[in-house]
């Protein structure tokens, strides 16, 4: 396998036709994506939907019912080496004492948990830090421990940590959630920065479409009927999303800009109801 994009020049990812099955219970189908290197793409939906399930799909954590799914080329297990992926979490304990430079030199130390890997200089790992410090703009407070961070600190570093292999994908998992509106802003960009300027094609699972709307290229809304896939402002209105539930959705935007969605029903088997932007 190779990490080359150049080597492929047709999408990064290619979902097809995808199905999952969680529990013998359909979670979604008929999912069907292209995703480019460069390009920044959100997985939208209600709560329960199966967004995460998607992205773990990508990753081949999560075998299919149908349908098949290609990363540069090849299976997602196969091309795993070249994705960086943030799972979902909330923040780290205010008594965690690791430093920020820490987690990420673990990152760039690989499997091996800060044993020099070979070929790799302790020089080169070193500068490889100093670079995503500068790289997600943490050079004011990499050196404190993560505990004593703020929710948009600790992001940035976990994001710093995720691209230290430079890798051609980025699926990242809610990692706006806990973040206030000046930080979830200030980490939109960021990703925005990194998708557009390094080339990585980046899947991003979201509760709220607002903070990275600006910086989207695409949206996939997932829904009972599989997905309506494009760009955010041809998906994210009511006709689009009305057709996908098959139940009257409405798409409004406020007079300050923003995009609330009114009506899409949660997953059959019911969580909280958190419409997009609401
Ligand atoms: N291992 C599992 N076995 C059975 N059901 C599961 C499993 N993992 C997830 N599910 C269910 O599958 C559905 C999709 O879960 P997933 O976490 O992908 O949804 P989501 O859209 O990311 O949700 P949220 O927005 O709440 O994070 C949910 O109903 C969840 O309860």
């Amino acid at each position: 396998m190779s990490a080359d994009p150049a080597a492929h020049p047709g999408p990064v990812i290619e979902v097809r036709d995808a199905a999952v099955e969680l529990a013998g219970r359909r979670v979604w189908h008929d999912v069907r994506v292209d995703v480019a290197a460069g390009e920044f793409v959100a997985i939208l939906g209600p709560n329960g939907v199966g967004k995460s399930t998607l992205l773990k799909a990508m990753l081949g954590l999560q075998p299919l019912a149908a349908g098949q799914i290609r990363v540069l080329a090849t299976s997602p297990a196969r091309a795993r080496r070249a994705i960086g992926y943030l799972p979902q979490r909330r923040s780290f304990d205010a008594g965690t004492r690791i430093r920020g430079v820490d987690l990420i030199r673990l990152g760039v130390d690989g499997h091996r948990w800060g044993l020099p890997l070979p070929g790799r200089p302790a020089r080169q790992r070193k500068q490889r830090v100093a670079e995503l410090v500068e790289l997600v703009g943490a050079g004011r407070y990499a050196h404190r421990p993560v505990g004593a961070l703020s929710g948009g600190e600790q992001q940035r570093i976990l994001i710093a940590q995720a691209l230290a292999h430079r890798p051609r994908i980025l699926l990242l998992d809610e990692p706006l959630d806990s973040l206030d509106l000046p930080n979830q802003a200030a980490v939109a960009a960021l990703v925005g920065r990194i998708s557009r300027d390094q080339g990585v094609a980046v899947v991003m699972v979201a509760h709220d479409v607002n903070p990275i709307v600006a910086h989207l290229d695409r949206v996939v809304y997932l829904g009972p009927a599989g997905s309506v896939v494009g760009a955010p402002e041809r998906v994210l209105r009511s006709e689009s999303l009305t057709a996908l539930y098959g139940t009257p959705v409405e798409v409004l935007r406020t007079t300050g800009g923003r995009i609330v969605v009114v009506g899409v029903p949660d997953s059959p088997v019911g969580h909280d109801h958190q419409p997009v932007g609401g």
